[in-house]
């Protein structure tokens, strides 16, 4: 029974939308051998107890791309179910002018324009934050 629980509780996962001053979002690229290998994400990963949603996400920026998020904002919290997980995703955005940023897992990088993400593949949990990202 607590392993049924367990199995259907959501994972907690941080999320960096980083905007720079030209309104293009910065994705990294998911790695084979992972969940939703291939797709296009914003950078970030689980939370590790007993961190807060903050210290994770500044954990995961600095290890995925070396970078401090600065003023981090609260854009949305949403939860998201694939076939074999759930995820509740806890997004956070920047607006930097001209962050530096380096892919420290050599994972791909790109910065893309927010109002042309549609055309990216991400993961099903995104569209919302696209959608919020363009409104
Ligand atoms: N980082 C990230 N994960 C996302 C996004 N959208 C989305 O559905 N996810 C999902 C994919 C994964 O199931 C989960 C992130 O977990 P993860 O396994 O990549 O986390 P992690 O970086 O801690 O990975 P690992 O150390 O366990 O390899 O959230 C997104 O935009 N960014």
């Amino acid at each position: 029974m607590s392993r049924q629980i367990e199995l259907n509780q959501p994972q907690q996962i941080v999320v960096l939308v980083l905007e720079n001053s030209q309104g293009d979002i910065l994705l990294t690229q998911r790695q084979a051998g992972k969940h939703l290998e291939g797709y296009w994400e914003f950078p970030g990963g689980k939370v590790e107890a007993p961190e807060s949603l903050l210290e994770a996400l500044e954990r995961e920026s600095l290890e995925e791309i070396n970078y401090q998020p600065i003023n981090p904002t609260l854009l949305i919290k949403l939860t998201h179910s694939y076939p074999n997980k759930t995820v509740q995703l806890h997004v956070y955005h920047c607006l930097a002018h001209n962050p530096q940023v380096h892919a420290n897992e050599k994972q791909a990088m790109i910065w893309h324009h927010k109002s042309k993400l549609s055309s990216v593949k991400l993961p099903a949990a995104n569209l919302k934050i696209i959608n919020l990202l363009n409104k």
